[in-house]
Order: structure tokens, then C-alpha cells, then sequence
């Protein structure tokens, strides 16, 4: 397939890029390298330096790209994404996260491009009343992240019957862990994994524990951590199971939850490090437990994580650090 990959040079987008290279697609990555890094986009894909927030800059390099041959389809990974920023920063986060989205889905209209896989994220949910979470669970975002990666969502529900485009909205659980030259390097890291090799590697003196006293077994608040290269699988089956007219939306996650004391012990053998932790009040709208039932993309997508081992997820996202 001929794709373009908007937001490829960041994180999760440049690790896709590559797996997407591998199994053969022709990549186009877009990006206005905000938080992305231009020496991520995988060597095998084309790169366009452009802000998808600008319709003019997107209708220059789609009309670009197109000269070469139809574009089939279009990964949308480009987003504000940092959970503190949006409660401060609230119209920011609506007018990037839902005009991004508008932007790309009129210019699939426009241009005949028949299906777009979306990043959506767990923070959809907001607090959820039960665990593991399923797709059809209360949206009820408490930060305006969230809200606005739910109002993208349902633009692409209302979308796709009136454009005729086949829509997936895959909602990521917390994601973690590199492939080879690929990772997690954002300039304000608030994620954390990163935050504890960061104090592991000696370039922060102490990690920070939000929160011991939640209604969990060791009191610190759980997640979902899920491999990168087992995220970026998920996107090639729901480019084959996408359908015309409809809108899918799957939860991903490994369906195991770690507490952050589980993660820093797991951070603490990889690196051989003491990594010495504080502990601190709750982070605000952090919810205590937060795990994926991904049993609806087990059957729709035909995907299963394959790297649930917090220790090999760790080890990875060491070894990338250490790069
Ligand atoms: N990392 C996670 O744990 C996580 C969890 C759930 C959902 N998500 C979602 O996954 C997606 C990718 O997350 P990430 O961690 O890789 O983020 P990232 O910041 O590393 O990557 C985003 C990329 O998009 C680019 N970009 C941003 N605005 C753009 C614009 N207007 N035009 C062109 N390019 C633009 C950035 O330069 C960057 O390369 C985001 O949509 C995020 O909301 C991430
Ligand atoms: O230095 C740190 C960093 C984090 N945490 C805790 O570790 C857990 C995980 O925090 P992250 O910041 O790594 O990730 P979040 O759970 O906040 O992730 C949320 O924000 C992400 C985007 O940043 C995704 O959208 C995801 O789906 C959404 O749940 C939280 O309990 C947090 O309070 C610490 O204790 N210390």
C-alpha cells in the first residue's frame, strides 16, 4: 500500500513507520517535527516536513505525493499529547487534537484516500469503575487530552458513512519500550519509564512516586504497559480489517497491569542501577488503575501482544536509552 504517516517522526509513529517499511508498504512520513525528530523516520520512508494544522501545507504535499500514485490509506499519529499541558492549556489541546483530525479526514474526502487508522488513547475512559476496560465502558475523560482524542474519535464515527472512508481508532494503553534506532525521546518527558531511566542513566538525581496512598495493592497506581513493536503490528491488521463506511474503534494493552513501585523494581534490574525513588501527592487526574480488555482487537484484528514480559519491555527501552 501506498501510505502516509502523519506524525511518523515521533514515538510511536517512527516505530510503525519502520515495521510498515519492513512488510513491504511504501511510507510517506509528514511531520512538522514539533516533538518528532527527523533522524526517527525510518530510512526505507520518504519524509515531508509540513503542519497538518495548516490546510494548505497538507493539500501541497498530498497533491505531491498523489503525482506519484494513489495514496491508499493514512496513519494519524500527530498530536498534543502531554496530560498536564491540556489542563492548562485546554483550547489548545481541542483546536490541535480535533482540527488535525478535520484537516485529514476532508483532505481523504477531497483527494479519494479510502481509510485512516487513528492514535487514540486509554485516557478516553477517564476513571473507569471496573477493570479490564472494554470499548463499549463510559467515555468520561478527566483531562482535556482525553476529551479532545474523544471528540476526534467520534469525528471519525460521524465521518465515515458520510465520506464513504473505512475508519479504526486504535486506543492505546500506556506505551512503552523501543525498536532498535527507535524510541521514546520527548524533550518534556512526563512518562514513566523514560523519567526512571533518566535517574537510572544519572541525568536525574531522584525519581518521583505520584501517589502511595490509591486503592491498590501496594498503593500506587496501576497501568497497562504495552510493547511499542507489538502497538505497531496492531496498525498493519487494522489497515486489512478496516471497513468502507465504518468506524472500529479497539482498545490495546497487554491486559496485565503493573504498579509504578512493580515498574521501578523492573527499572532497578535492568539497569543495575539503585534509581532512588520519593515519594510524592497524587499527580492531578491520574486515575489508581487503568488495564485493557483487548479481547474485541484479539477477534476483529486478529492481534495479540506478544511482548508482555514488563522486564523485556524495560530492557528494550534501556537499550535504546543507552543509544
Ligand atoms: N505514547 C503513549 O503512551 C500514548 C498513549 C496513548 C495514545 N498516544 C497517542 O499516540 C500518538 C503518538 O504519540 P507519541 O508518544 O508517539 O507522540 P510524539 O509526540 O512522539 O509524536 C507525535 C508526532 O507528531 C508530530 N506532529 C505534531 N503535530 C503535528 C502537526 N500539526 N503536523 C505535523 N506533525 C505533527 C510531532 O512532531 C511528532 O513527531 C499521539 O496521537 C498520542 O496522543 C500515545
Ligand atoms: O515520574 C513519574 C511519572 C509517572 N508516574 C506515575 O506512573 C503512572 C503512569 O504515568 P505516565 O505518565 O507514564 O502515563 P499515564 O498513565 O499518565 O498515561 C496517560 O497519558 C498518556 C499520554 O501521555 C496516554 O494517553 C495514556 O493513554 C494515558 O493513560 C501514573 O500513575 C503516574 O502518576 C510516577 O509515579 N512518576
Amino acid at each position: 500500500m501506498r501510505l502516509l504517516v502523519i506524525g511518523g517522526a515521533g514515538y510511536v509513529g517512527s516505530v510503525t513507520s519502520a515495521v510498515l517499511v519492513e512488510a513491504g508498504h511504501e511510507v510517506t512520513v509528514v511531520d512538522d517535527l514539533s516533538t518528532g525528530h527527523r533522524d526517527a523516520v525510518p530510512a526505507g520512508a520518504a519524509f515531508r516536513h509540513a503542519d497538518v494544522l495548516d490546510q494548505r501545507q497538507l493539500g501541497d504535499v498530498l497533491r505531491e505525493v498523489a503525482a506519484g500514485g494513489p495514496i491508499d490509506a493514512i496513519l494519524h499519529f500527530a498530536a498534543r499529547s502531554l496530560v498536564g499541558e491540556s489542563v492548562v492549556e485546554p483550547a489548545r489541546y481541542f483546536r490541535h487534537n480535533i482540527t488535525t483530525t478535520a484537516n485529514l479526514l476532508e483532505a481523504m474526502r477531497d483527494h479519494g484516500i479510502g481509510t485512516i487508522v487513528f492514535s487514540s488513547t486509554a485516557a478516553c475512559y477517564g476513571e473507569p469503575d471496573a477493570t479490564p476496560i472494554t470499548e463499549d465502558m463510559p467515555t468520561v475523560p478527566t483531562n482535556p487530552y482525553g476529551a479532545s482524542k474523544l471528540a476526534a474519535d467520534q469525528m471519525l464515527t460521524f465521518a465515515a458513512p458520510a465520506y464513504g472512508i473505512a475508519a479504526v481508532s486504535l486506543r492505546y494503553f500506556n506505551v512503552a519500550g523501543a525498536y532498535g534506532p527507535q524510541g521514546e525521546r520527548h524533550e518534556v518527558e512526563t512518562h514513566l519509564i523514560p523519567r526512571l531511566l533518566d535517574v537510572a542513566a544519572g541525568n536525574a538525581p531522584e525519581a518521583s512516586v505520584f501517589g502511595t496512598d490509591y486503592p491498590t495493592p501496594d498503593g500506587t497506581a496501576i497501568r497497562d504497559y504495552i510493547h511499542v513493536r507489538d502497538l505497531a503490528e496492531a496498525h498493519l491488521l487494522a489497515l486489512g480489517a478496516a471497513k468502507q463506511g465504518e468506524h472500529l474503534i479497539c482498545n490495546l494493552g497487554t491486559g496485565t497491569g503493573f504498579s509504578v513501585y512493580e515498574v521501578l523494581e523492573a527499572v532497578r534490574k535492568a539497569t543495575g542501577a539503585a534509581v532512588p525513588a520519593a515519594e510524592k501527592p497524587r499527580r492531578a487526574g491520574d486515575p489508581a488503575r487503568l488495564v485493557a480488555s483487548a479481547e474485541r482487537a484479539r477477534t476483529v484484528l486478529g492481534w495479540s501482544p506478544e511482548r508482555t514480559e514488563l522486564s523485556e519491555t524495560v530492557a528494550d527501552a534501556w537499550a535504546f536509552y543507552r543509544r
